[in-house]
């Protein structure tokens, strides 16, 4: 059966008192990939950012993993954020850990405890994006591509149902970028909900998928003769 991970009715999306986009309607089931994509400052992130709760929702109605957004309260927003796995374009690792203290300390900070627990967790993780002989190295050891991968890995650790990625592959070149969506794409294959932002083109050519855009206040699907 079906599962709706995120459903949007009536949205409207706002920075302060600007609103970005207007009665943005999306429904979103389990298992999707779904790329967003649109001109700078058509709103791609700060939908993703209500997404997540950092900006609030005060138009329209809107459940994401099961939590509502118009009645979300402050304590609730590490929870919500628990169940969501979030990738952004600059990786954002510590950089004075290693990869392992890197997972380690999401896991810590989310009410992990069993030593043997978290060791296996990271250590499931990081085979998944096959970064597993790397979990000693510094941040600063690997490339971008390998940071994005252990960006990847660390958004997996809690099992969230759905991924939002904003731009994973915006710093990376090519052929690193195509390295990164197989990795997405075999998560998507394992059951994970993924939507993800870009810029990029090609990449959607070489890896189709239902296609949303943000263009003029608005949100919609679109076809990829008409991108
Ligand atoms: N913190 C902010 N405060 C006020 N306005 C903002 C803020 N961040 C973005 N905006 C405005 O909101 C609109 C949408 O910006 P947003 O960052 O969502 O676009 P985007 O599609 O993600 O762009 P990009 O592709 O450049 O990342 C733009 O007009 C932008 O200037």
């Amino acid at each position: 059966m079906s599962k709706t991970v995120l459903s949007l009715q009536g949205v409207g999306i706002y920075q302060n008192e600007h609103k970005v986009l207007s009665n943005v309607n999306l429904e979103v089931q389990k298992g999707e990939f779904i790329y967003l994509i649109g001109k700078t400052g058509s709103g791609k992130s700060s939908l993703m950012k209500t997404l997540y709760a950092d900006l609030p929702l005060h138009e329209g109605q809107g459940t994401i993993v099961d939590y509502d957004l118009r009645k979300l309260k402050e304590k609730d927003i590490p929870f919500l954020r628990r169940s969501l796995g979030v990738v952004f374009q600059d990786f954002k690792l510590l950089p004075d850990r290693t990869i392992f203290e890197n997972l380690q300390f999401v896991l810590k900070a989310t009410g992990w405890t069993e030593k043997e627990g978290i060791q296996r967790k990271i250590e499931e993780v990081l085979d998944r994006v096959g970064m597993l002989p790397h979990a000693n190295k510094m941040p600063h050891q690997l490339s971008g591509g390998e940071q994005q991968r252990v960006a990847i890995a660390r958004a997996l650790l809690n099992d969230p149902d759905l991924i939002l990625a904003d731009e994973p592959t915006g710093n990376l070149d090519p052929q690193t970028s195509a390295e990164v969506m197989e990795v997405l794409f075999k998560i998507n294959g394992n059951g994970r909900t993924i939507i993800m932002v870009t810029h990029d083109y090609a990449l959607l050519l070489k890896y189709p998928a239902k296609t949303l855009k943000c263009e003029d206040g608005s949100v919609f699907e679109v076809v990829q003769r008409s991108l």
